[in-house]
């Protein structure tokens, strides 16, 4: 008899809102669909934060054909890491807040048809990012949204709403920053460094970006008078933002970016501070093995 194809799930028991018993009634649906297609499934939980990176790095060194993340943008991020560079393909089941590479990606949102596409689909290859040390798949930043995504870390509730709540404090509270963007100093409300055309949630900050074209889209907002927020939101959700007056964005390969104090970022939404004040962004073109 042929040996079977392995394949593992890799579980965020804490990712989005969904309850402890949906994420089992999921892991028996992955289990149940994996056998009936003729793979040898195993499913795996996540004990702490960077516990996906190490599991996915050992499926990987024990040559495991598809590894399913069942979480966040986080925990894909975590999963992505191990995978990449790797003749192993990753596959997306959606149960974060903002599934902005899901989104970007085409991958259903439904976590049972998701689970589908991922033991059904082919590996495509797509592009990754990287700011300093840090991997990205779908978008890194500066500025307010580094802001965010630091205020929204603090949160003791995930969840869209959280999202939206601390996004509108932070409106109030974010002074727009000083930086030395490859040589150039710009004042800015915010910088995108997109891999992926949203951050999540349908908020394309880089409509046109392509995941696969070997370049990272720098998108920069200046800042702008409190009246237009409005006009912005509206266009970020509407895929029309690279309209406006206030964004700018062109393709890039790689880019530095200096403050005079440590820098506030984020990377796939999760929040970092570089001590050194100095950020080194580059693209990892063909990098990654997506199931779709
Ligand atoms: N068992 C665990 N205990 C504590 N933290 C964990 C555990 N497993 C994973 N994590 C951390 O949880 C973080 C958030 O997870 P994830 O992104 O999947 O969910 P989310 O935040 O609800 O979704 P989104 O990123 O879409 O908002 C991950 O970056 C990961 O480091």
């Amino acid at each position: 008899m042929a040996t079977r194809s392995a394949v593992l799930a890799i579980i965020n028991p804490l990712s989005g809102t969904t309850s402890a018993e949906q994420k089992k009634l999921l892991q028996d649906a992955f289990m149940r669909q994996a056998d009936a297609l003729g793979f040898a499934p195993e499913v795996t939980q996540t004990s702490y934060a960077g516990h996906a990176t190490e599991l996915a790095a050992e499926a990987v060194k024990r040559g495991v054909n598809r590894v399913l993340t069942i979480g966040g943008d986080g925990t894909v991020n975590e999963t992505a890491q191990a995978l990449r560079k790797s003749a192993t393909s990753l596959g997306i089941v959606p149960i974060g807040s903002g599934n902005g590479l899901a989104r970007h990606l085409g991958i259903p949102l439904n976590p049972l048809k998701a689970i589908e596409r991922a033991l059904k689909g082919r590996p495509v290859v797509i592009d990754s990012g990287e700011i300093n040390e840090y991997p990205f798949f779908c978008t890194a930043g500066f500025g307010f949204e580094a802001y965010v995504a630091h205020a929204f870390a603090k949160e003791p509730v995930r969840g869209l709403p959280t999202y939206i709540r601390s996004a509108f404090r932070s409106f109030w509270a974010y002074k727009p920053e000083r930086l030395v963007v490859d040589g150039q100093e710009k004042e800015l409300f915010s910088m995108t460094f997109a891999n992926a055309g949203q951050f999540g949630n349908n908020a394309w900050m880089a409509p046109t970006a392509n995941i696969a074209d070997g370049k990272l889209e720098l998108c920069e907002i200046r800042p702008f008078p409190t009246q237009a927020a409005g006009m912005l939101t509206w266009r970020l959700f509407n895929k029309t933002l690279n309209q406006s007056s206030y964004w700018r964005g062109h393709s890039i390969t790689k880019s530095v970016v200096e403050a005079n104090g440590p820098l506030l970022i984020h990377a796939d939404g999760e929040p970092l501070t570089l001590p050194t004040g100095r950020a080194e962004i580059r693209i990892l073109p063909g990098s990654l093995l997506v199931l779709l």
